[in-house]
């Protein structure tokens, strides 16, 4: 029988569990992928302190496992987030927030300590890019950062009728060229309007768990 792509998801969702320090607070990101490491945290919700959270859905689905969540600012020390990718490099560079969720992943990843990304087969690219780049915007700046990334070479894709945890709206940006991610994720951020980009190759993932039906890679 063939492995499923959830059932890869699961798999390298629940070999997260070991980068879990007990007694500490653990990041938790958002997406299909992370709702599985979600699940597998509850078998250990004892030993941990809490969670902070990447989404009012992540939120929702701790509380439900009666995981306590926990705010960020409240949080001095974060040993380790987990999350998913759209797409992940070999210089463990990704692209994120197909979910939407990216701004608030972005601040979570910042603080932790260790990025483990967490993902099957199918989100490892040899050039990030072919996944559309979601950019969160202030919702008046929407035309103007569209406009403006236009001259950088993308075509942005308005991904109507979403609206953020945050209160703001996506562009998805195609048809990017994306020679240095550093560069391009840095360039985007410096547009008036942007809140931020889905591109994380500046903080990329300290740890990579790729499921495939041969196994468990792990990158470091
Ligand atoms: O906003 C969403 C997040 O960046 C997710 O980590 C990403 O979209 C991957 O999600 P999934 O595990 O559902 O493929």
């Amino acid at each position: 029988m063939s492995t499923s792509q959830d059932q890869l998801k699961k798999q390298a969702a629940e070999a997260a569990l070991k980068y879990v320090q007990p007694n500490s607070i653990v990041g938790v990101g958002t997406g299909s992928t992370v709702n599985f490491f979600i699940d597998a945290l509850a078998t250990m919700k004892n030993d941990i302190e809490g969670a902070v959270s990447s989404s009012d859905a992540s939120t929702e689905r701790l509380k439900a496992h009666g995981i306590d969540v926990v705010e960020l600012n409240n949080v001095a020390d974060l040993p380790v987030y987990i999350d998913g990718a759209d797409e992940i490099d070999e210089h463990m560079r990704m692209v994120k927030g197909g979910g939407g969720a990216l701004t608030r992943e972005k601040i979570i990843a910042a603080v932790a300590d260790q990025f483990v990304c967490i993902a099957d087969q199918s989100k490892v690219v040899g050039r990030l890019g072919s996944f559309p780049i979601p950019i969160e915007v202030i919702p008046m700046a929407r035309s103007y950062v569209a406009r403006e990334i236009v001259k950088l070479g993308g075509d942005p894709v308005w991904r109507q009728g979403f609206v953020t945890d945050n209160g703001n709206v996506i562009l998805d940006i195609h048809n990017f060229d994306i020679l240095d991610p550093v560069q391009l994720e840095q360039q985007l951020n410096s547009i008036v309007g942007v809140v931020t980009n889905g591109l994380f190759a500046k903080r990329g993932a300290n740890i990579a768990i790729i499921a495939s039906p041969s196994g468990l890679q792990f990158m470091e």
